[in-house]
């Protein structure tokens, strides 16, 4: 993706103001606007606004099948939205190829899952490695801060070891290192403790809502679960595809 000019940026930003500015507060490093998502017939998001800081961990509540994933899934550039406006800091998302989101998910976005997605027959190192190997950068190297990254999250000891190894805690953590290895600015989590129980899940928000925002990335966590939107900064409820008020 060509990044736009200092220019161009301050123009977008002072074309599109951050959704309730704040004085003193930083420019939003997520922005949607206006989102629509249809799937067919189906409404997934009625017209969602939602601005998430540099550093601000931000939990998606709702009821099933109300538009959780559907908000995530447009705010991370997976889906395209019908109606409305993406933004990462000030390069707009939604009007890229699928090619340029492709490439943007990789190098500016991290992605935590319920199940960790981790590749069963790699060790842990090499699993946090890939995404920077996939982008170009050398083994060597991708080791080096795949091994830096794991021991930030507690795992220096369990480098070599495989998923099956590893308990759902500690494998929960190898994804979060491999969410973190690439310094991204923006963290997406769908249900990421659902597999976990209570206690274990607990550390594992944290962990992610702790390391993420001390890099000044931003985080979204869609939750069905109070304990871990009360680890998070803000909530927003989402109803019917709209941000509820109530
Ligand atoms: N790929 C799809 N094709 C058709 N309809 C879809 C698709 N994905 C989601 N939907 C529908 O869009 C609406 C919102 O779904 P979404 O998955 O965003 O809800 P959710 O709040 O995340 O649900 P849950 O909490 O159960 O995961 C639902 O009616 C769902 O059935």
């Amino acid at each position: 993706m060509t990044q736009p000019s200092p220019h161009t940026t301050q123009q977008s930003l002072s074309q599109h103001q951050p959704i309730n500015p704040r004085p003193g507060t930083t420019s939003p490093a997520l922005t949607g606007r206006g989102l629509v998502k249809y799937y067919g017939e189906v409404v997934g998001l009625a017209g969602v606004d939602v601005a998430v800081r540099p550093g601000e961990a931000l939990a998606v509540m709702g009821p099933s099948g109300n538009g959780k994933t559907t908000l995530l899934h447009v705010l991370a550039g997976i889906l395209t939205p019908d109606q409305g406006e993406v933004w990462l800091g000030g390069d707009r998302v939604d009007q890229l190829s699928d090619a340029q989101r492709t490439v943007l998910r990789r190098r500016r976005l991290g992605f935590v899952f319920q199940d960790n997605q981790l590749l069963a027959e790699l060790p842990a190192d090499e699993n946090v490695a890939l995404p920077l190997m996939v982008d170009g950068i050398s083994r060597r190297d991708a080791i080096g801060r795949a091994r830096a990254t794991l021991a930030q999250v507690g795992l220096a000891n369990e480098v070599n070891r495989r998923p099956g190894e590893l308990s759902g805690g500690q494998a929960q953590r190898v994804a979060i290192a491999r969410a973190l290895v690439g310094e991204p600015q923006a963290v997406f989590a769908d249900e990421p403790t659902g597999a976990l129980d209570a206690t274990t899940g607990a550390q594992v928000i944290d962990l992610l809502v702790g390391a993420a925002t001390h890099r000044g990335a931003a985080v979204v966590v869609v939750t069905h679960d109070d304990a871990v939107a009360a680890r998070c900064h803000r909530v927003v409820r989402i109803v019917d595809g709209r941000v509820s008020q109530r």
